[in-house]
């Protein structure tokens, strides 16, 4: 297969200045890894100056290796918008009808795309493309040229042979099934035929996307759902806490315009009891406990600690108390409103914990459930039993059933409905679309990767869902699948009891928490740095995330891998506090080594396994 270079131009004053801004360019470069096998890609910043502009697309369509160059940026009606004035003087041949087909892509989502002046060409054997500036327009831009651009290279390029078996592809006319040389990746899942979907290229038809990619097009998919958050924001106190002054101490209640010395004990307040509104002497006290109201007539209460008692009377109550210091106003009272005022905001910041959510509302007294997310599960398999069966020769015990409910319930969310399905189409298309009407995410185990019998997959895309990608750069967890229809997601976990756990705490977990308002920055596991303490490992060509448990070492973090890796061997998992981070393998750096430092994503509130 021909390796081919792109140019990808980032034009835009912003992003010259801060780089870091440069979301299109970024994107394109992504899109551009994605969908060609063998691509290179050469990228720039330039700012909206024609000259500067010119100048670096001279330089690169000058290039024998650089085939196309997308600029995005710059073709707008603004003052400075000069992209396509930039760019028409560099061109041979004007590609209009390319022009046009990306035009019609994106006016079909909005109709501000016709306020795009980008243009189309061929300047010596380049193919010249300006694409709008905004990271949305890319994608649609891209989408539209996609499948186009190989043949017109090959055209460009003058390469006949390929060219007539385009031609002949095309026409239905190809005379044989071996494979017609292609940049582009294909999009069409077959469930009996992988790859390209013939019998010649039995590859995955999906890019391995790196972890943070496929966690960055999950965030951007699915919906963050605010309304909780301006619920929580909204929501005023409809009581003072406490109700009532109350007191903070087990002791006395008195005036502090009082005394120390001997005081007659006229009463016994307990929590729960009515204000006491009768007058007070100076030389009187009630006697209280902690959490009661405080009595109108008096300003301050001292501990029974700081008091003597001197008497008491035939019913065997106190009736004279010594007092050994100062009484002072407001002393050991909660005066009223003062945890929370009437009218106050009940949640000074979001915050989703379940526990932190029903007590304050239960506080306050208000009776409300807390919307959540709705998730089903769904573990896929003809050899699955339920733990409750007996053994049955072929079949093995179902884990990821329980463990991803369980999962859910450890993470504050709840499973509305599990179902349990074979390797068979249409019962599992059946059971999805039905499933996927009552709930917001689908988390399904198994029957995504390259067998016969893994349907999820051609399901999805029978069910008309987007396939957002169905491989990813990791071990375990491969071949997990995100797909969304409207508001409705769907994460195919791989089988693999262990690769399903990995998946579930990496992407799933935080599109869960982004749907439910969380703060982006909190949606992932926490992450820390620890000290490795296994030597030797043999690091793998995907990056790894190892099961490993935490030892506490004079208050340093230190991590050991626990046991065989593999991915069917749930075991790992038994305290396993952390998931390292390890990185791919390469020639520099073939292993891991005891004492060097790792990320590793806290699976578990109590992290920490040992002292030492
Ligand atoms: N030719 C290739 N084969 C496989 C590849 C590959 O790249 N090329 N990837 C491997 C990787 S990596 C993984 S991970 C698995 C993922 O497989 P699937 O998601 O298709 O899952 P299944 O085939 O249905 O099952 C895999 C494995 O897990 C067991 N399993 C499934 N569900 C459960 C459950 N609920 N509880 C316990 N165990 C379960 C199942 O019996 C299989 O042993 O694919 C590799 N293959
Ligand atoms: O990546 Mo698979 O998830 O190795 O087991
Ligand atoms: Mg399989």
């Amino acid at each position: 297969m021909e390796s081919i270079t792109f140019g990808v131009l980032t034009i835009s004053d912003t992003c010259y200045h801060e780089p870091a801004k440069d979301r299109s360019g970024r994107r394109l470069m992504a899109l551009i890894g994605e969908s060609f096998d063998n691509s290179q890609v050469i990228a720039a910043v330039l700012p909206d100056e024609r000259d500067l502009i010119q100048r670096e697309l001279r330089k690169w369509i000058d290039r024998d290796d650089v085939r196309v160059i997308i600029t995005t940026g710059g073709t707008g009606f603004a003052p400075r918008d000069v992209t396509p004035e930039a760019t028409k003087p560099l061109l041979d041949k004007d590609c209009n009808q390319l022009t046009l087909a990306i035009a019609l892509t994106s006016l079909k989502k909005t109709k501000f795309a016709a306020l795009s002046r980008g243009v189309c060409g061929i300047a010596g054997n380049t193919l010249v493309l300006n694409f709008p500036g905004s990271e949305k327009a890319v994608v649609e831009c891209f989408e539209a040229v996609r499948e186009l651009l190989p043949h017109a290279l090959h055209l460009i390029g003058n390469n006949v042979e390929l060219v007539a078996r385009t031609h002949a592809e095309v026409q239905g006319t190809a005379q044989s099934e071996a494979a017609v040389p292609s940049l582009v990746k294909r999009d069409h899942v077959c469930p009996h035929k992988t790859g390209a979907g013939d019998d010649v290229d039995r590859n995955s038809p999906f890019p391995m996307v790196p972890v943070h990619q496929a966690l960055d097009t999950i965030l951007t998919v699915v919906q963050r759902n605010n309304e909780s958050n301006q619920e929580m924001d909204q929501l005023r106190s409809p009581v003072n806490i406490p109700p009532f002054r109350a007191s903070i101490k087990d002791g006395y209640a008195m005036k502090s315009t009082g005394f120390s010395g001997t005081k007659r004990v006229v009463d016994c307040i307990a929590a729960g009891d009515k204000v006491n509104e009768h007058p007070l002497q100076e030389d009187e006290c009630f006697k209280i406990n902690t959490g009661a109201p405080v009595p109108t007539h008096a300003d301050c209460v001292v501990q029974v600690e700081d008091t003597r008692l001197l008497q008491r009377d035939k019913y065997g109550e106190e009736s004279l108390v010594d007092i050994l210091v100062e009484p002072k106003a407001g002393l050991d009272i909660r005066p009223i409103g003062h945890d929370m005022r009437k009218g106050d905001k009940v949640f000074p910041a979001a915050d989703y914990s379940p526990v932190v959510y029903k007590s304050l509302l239960a506080s306050v007294g208000i009776k409300q459930r807390q919307r959540k997310p709705k998730v089903g599960i769904i573990s896929t398999g003809s050899e699955l039993l339920a733990p409750h069966q007996p053994a049955v020769a072929g079949k093995i015990y179902d884990s990821n059933t329980t463990m991803l409910e369980e999962l859910l319930l450890y993470f504050g969310f709840d499973c509305r409905q599990k179902l349990v399905l074979g390797d068979d189409l249409a019962g599992i298309k059946m059971s999805l679309s039905a499933l996927i009407d009552t709930v917001d995410f689908v988390i399904c185990t198994g029957g995504v990767s390259m067998g016969d019998k893994d349907y999820i997959k051609p399901v999805l895309e029978e069910l008309n869902f987007k396939l957002h990608f169905g491989r990813v750069n990791m071990k375990p967890g491969k071949p997990m699948t995100f797909a969304s229809r409207g508001n409705k997601y769907f994460f195919g976990l791989p089988g693999n009891p262990v690769s399903a756990f990995v998946t579930f705490h990496l992407f799933a977990l935080p599109a869960i928490r982004w749907a439910d308002g969380w703060e982006r920055a909190k949606c992932p596991l926490p992450i820390i740095n620890i000290s490795l303490l296994n030597d030797a490992i043999d690091l793998d060509s995907r990056p790894e995330y190892m099961r490993a448990s935490v030892t506490s070492i004079n208050g340093k973090l230190h991590a050991s891998v626990n046991g065989d890796q593999i991915s069917s061997r749930l075991q790992s998992i038994v305290g396993a506090d952390v998931l390292i981070h390890l990185p791919g393998r390469t020639a520099e750096k073939p292993q891991a080594h005891a004492g060097e430092i790792y990320s590793a994503s806290v699976l578990r509130y109590d992290f920490i396994s040992r002292y030492e």
